[in-house]
C-alpha cells in the first residue's frame, strides 16, 4: 500500500489552486487592459480631448458625475471641462459633451433624429412615462401631440386669472407677515418657492397647495421632491444601476412612499373622473380629460395622471429657480434695480399698467424683458447637460463624423456663457446686452437653452413666462426690496434643477 503524504497533498492542490487563480485573474486583467486600450486607440472618438480615464471607461464619468451630483456643483463642472478641453471633450467612451452654438443647434433640432438617452427613463413614473420621462420617440410625439392644445398660446389668456389669484395671496402673506414699524428679514427665496408651487396647483388642478397661506413647506412635499431628484438625477449618470437601486423590481411589493402633491393629484383626478367637481373655469386637468376624450384609444388615466404629475414636478422648481435668480442678479446689481424700477414708474405714471399687472402690459417693457433673459442666461434652471443619441446612422456635427449611438449633449450653463455669442462679457450680468443691437439680440435669443429645444422643448415655457413676467414688475412696484446682506453670495445645489439658497431681504412698502 502507498503511504500518501497528506501535507504534500494540500500544498499540491493549493498550488494547483492558485495557479488556475492567477490564470483567471490574469486573464480578466488582459481582456480588462485590452478593451481599455481598444477604447483608447481605436475608438472613432480617440481624437477627442478629455479626461484619460473618461476615455478608456464607464468608471471615470460614473465617478465624476455621481461625485459631482451628490456635492451639488456639477454645473460648474461642465464649465471647468470646457474651459480646460475646448468646445468637444470626450467624457465618457461613449459619450462627447459640446459648446458650440452649430453642434447645440443639430442636436435638439426636431428634424435630425437625435433622441433622448435612457437616462430619462430612471425618473418616475416608471411604469407609464410622462412627456419628460418618455424616451421612445414616437410615443413621445403621440403624447406631446395629445396634449399639445392644452400648453398653447391660446390657453395662456384663460391662466391668467389664476396667476392673479397667487399673486394676491403672495402679497397678503408678505404684507402680514414682514411689513411694519420695525424690518424683519423675509427668505424670499423661499417665498418664491411657495408661490411657484401654488400657482402650479391652481393652473393643473384648481387647487390650493397651501404652501402661501400656511408659509410652510406643508407636510415637507417640496423637500420630497428634492430628495427624489436627488437620487433620480445622480443615477441618471449610470442609469444601469438604477435597477439595482431604487429601480428594483421586488421594491414595487413594497408600498412606496407618496408625497402630498401625488396624493392631491391622485385625489383630483379621481373626483374629476366620477364627475364630481363643478368647474367655473378649465384648468389643464380638466383639458386633459378633454383630450381622453377625443382620443380614448391613444390616452389612458394612467397619462392623465402621469402628465398632471408631470406638469407639477417639472413646472415648480424649474419657475421658482428661475424667479430667484431674477431677483437675485437685480439686487446684487444696484444699478439694474434702480433702472428697472424707472421703467415700471414710468408706465405705471403713463397709465400704462393695470392692477395687478396684465401679461400683456409686461410684455412691452423692454427692459423688465432684457433682465429676465438675462438672468435665464446668467442662471439656467436645469444645470446638468441634456444627452441624446446619435440616430442610428450616425451623423456629422461640426464637421466631424460621429457614429450611431453616441451620446452627445450640450449643457445651457456652458453654451450660455460663450464669448463668441454673447460677448467678451459673457460672465457678467448686463441686462443692456440684449438691448443694444437687435440683430445681436436676436442670436443671442436663438443660442438660449434654458427652456431647452427642438421636439422636446419645455412645453410649459408659455405658463412659467407667464408667471415670472407677471410677478417681477408687480413685486418691484409694491415693494422696496433690500438684501439683508448686500456681500450675500448664495449657495447653489443642482439637483437636475439649480436651486438656490439665502436671498435673504427686507421689504419696505412703497408709496404710489
Ligand atoms: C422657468 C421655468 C421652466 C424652465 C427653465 C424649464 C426648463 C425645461 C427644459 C430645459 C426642458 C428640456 C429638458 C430636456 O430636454 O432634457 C423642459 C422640458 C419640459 N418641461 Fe419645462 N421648464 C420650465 C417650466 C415648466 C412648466 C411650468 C411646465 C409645466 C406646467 C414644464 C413642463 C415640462 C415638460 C412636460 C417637459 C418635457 C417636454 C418634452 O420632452 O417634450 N416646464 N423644461
Amino acid at each position: 500500500m502507498a503511504l500518501i503524504n497528506p501535507e504534500s497533498e494540500v500544498v499540491t492542490q493549493l498550488a494547483g489552486s492558485l495557479s488556475s487563480n492567477l490564470f483567471w485573474i490574469s486573464f480578466v486583467v488582459i481582456i480588462s487592459f485590452s478593451r481599455c486600450f481598444i477604447r483608447k486607440y481605436f475608438s472613432s472618438l480617440r481624437d477627442i480631448p478629455g479626461p484619460f480615464l473618461a476615455s478608456i471607461s464607464r468608471v471615470w464619468k460614473g465617478i465624476w458625475s455621481v461625485y459631482y451630483g451628490l456635492k451639488g456643483n456639477i454645473h460648474y463642472k461642465y464649465q471647468d471641462l470646457h474651459e480646460k478641453y475646448g468646445p468637444v471633450v470626450r467624457i465618457g467612451f461613449n459619450e462627447v459633451s459640446f459648446a458650440s452654438p452649430d453642434a447645440a443647434k443639430q442636436i435638439y433640432s426636431v428634424s435630425t433624429g437625435f433622441h433622448k438617452t435612457d437616462a430619462y427613463s430612471v425618473y418616475p413614473p416608471p411604469e407609464n412615462p410622462d412627456i419628460f420621462t418618455e424616451t421612445d420617440e414616437f410615443k413621445h410625439a403621440i403624447k406631446r401631440r395629445m396634449v399639445s392644445n392644452a400648453y398653447s398660446h391660446k390657453t395662456i389668456a384663460d391662466m391668467e386669472r389664476f396667476v392673479d389669484k397667487t399673486e394676491e395671496r403672495l402679497f397678503r402673506q408678505l404684507d402680514e407677515r414682514f411689513i411694519g414699524s420695525e424690518s424683519k428679514e423675509c427668505d424670499l427665496g423661499s417665498w418664491l418657492e411657495f408661490y411657484a408651487f401654488d400657482v402650479i396647483g391652481e393652473i393643473v388642478f384648481s387647487k390650493d397647495f397651501g404652501f402661501l397661506s400656511s408659509g410652510t413647506d406643508r407636510d415637507n412635499a417640496i423637500q420630497f421632491i428634492e430628495s427624489s431628484f436627488a437620487y433620480h438625477s445622480v443615477v441618471s449618470f449610470v442609469p444601469n444601476y438604477h435597477k439595482y437601486l431604487l429601480g428594483n423590481p421586488l421594491l414595487k411589493f413594497l408600498a412606496p412612499p407618496k408625497s402630498l402633491l401625488s396624493e392631491i393629484a391622485l385625489r383630483e383626478i379621481g373626483v374629476r373622473r366620477q364627475g364630481g367637481k363643478e368647474l367655473d373655469r378649465r384648468d389643464l386637468l380638466s383639458r386633459f380629460f378633454e383630450a381622453r376624450a377625443t382620443h380614448p384609444d391613444k390616452m389612458t388615466d394612467l397619462d392623465i395622471f402621469a402628465i398632471s404629475h408631470g406638469a407639477l414636478i417639472a413646472g415648480s422648481d424649474s419657475t421658482a429657480s428661475s424667479l430667484r435668480a431674477m431677483l437675485y442678479y437685480m439686487l446684487k446689481n444696484p444699478q439694474t434695480y434702480a433702472s428697472l424700477k424707472s421703467e415700471i414708474d414710468e408706465f405705471d405714471s403713463e397709465g400704462k399698467l393695470s392692477n395687478p399687472i396684465s401679461y400683456a402690459e409686461a410684455n412691452k417693457m423692454p427692459y423688465l424683458q432684457a433682465v429676465m433673459k438675462e438672468a435665464m442666461r446668467m442662471h439656467p434652471a436645469v444645470g446638468i447637460s441634456m444627452p441624446r443619441y446619435v440616430p442610428s446612422k450616425g451623423a456629422e456635427i461640426d464637421g466631424r463624423w460621429y457614429p450611431g449611438g453616441t451620446v452627445v449633449g450640450v449643457n445651457a450653463w456652458v453654451i450660455h456663457r460663450n464669448k463668441e455669442i454673447f460677448g467678451e462679457d459673457a460672465d457678467r450680468f448686463r441686462p443692456e446686452r440684449w438691448l443694444e443691437d437687435d440683430s445681436k439680440a436676436k442670436v443671442m435669443a436663438r443660442n438660449m437653452y434654458q427652456f431647452g429645444a427642438g421636439s422636446h422643448v419645455c412645453i410649459g415655457k408659455n405658463i412659467s413666462l407667464l408667471e415670472m413676467t407677471k410677478l417681477i414688475p408687480q413685486l418691484l412696484r409694491t415693494y422696496d426690496i433690500k438684501l439683508v446682506d448686500p456681500d450675500l453670495v448664495w449657495t447653489m445645489n443642482c439637483q437636475f434643477f439649480v436651486k438656490q439658497k439665502g436671498l435673504k431681504v427686507y421689504l419696505e412698502k412703497r408709496r404710489r
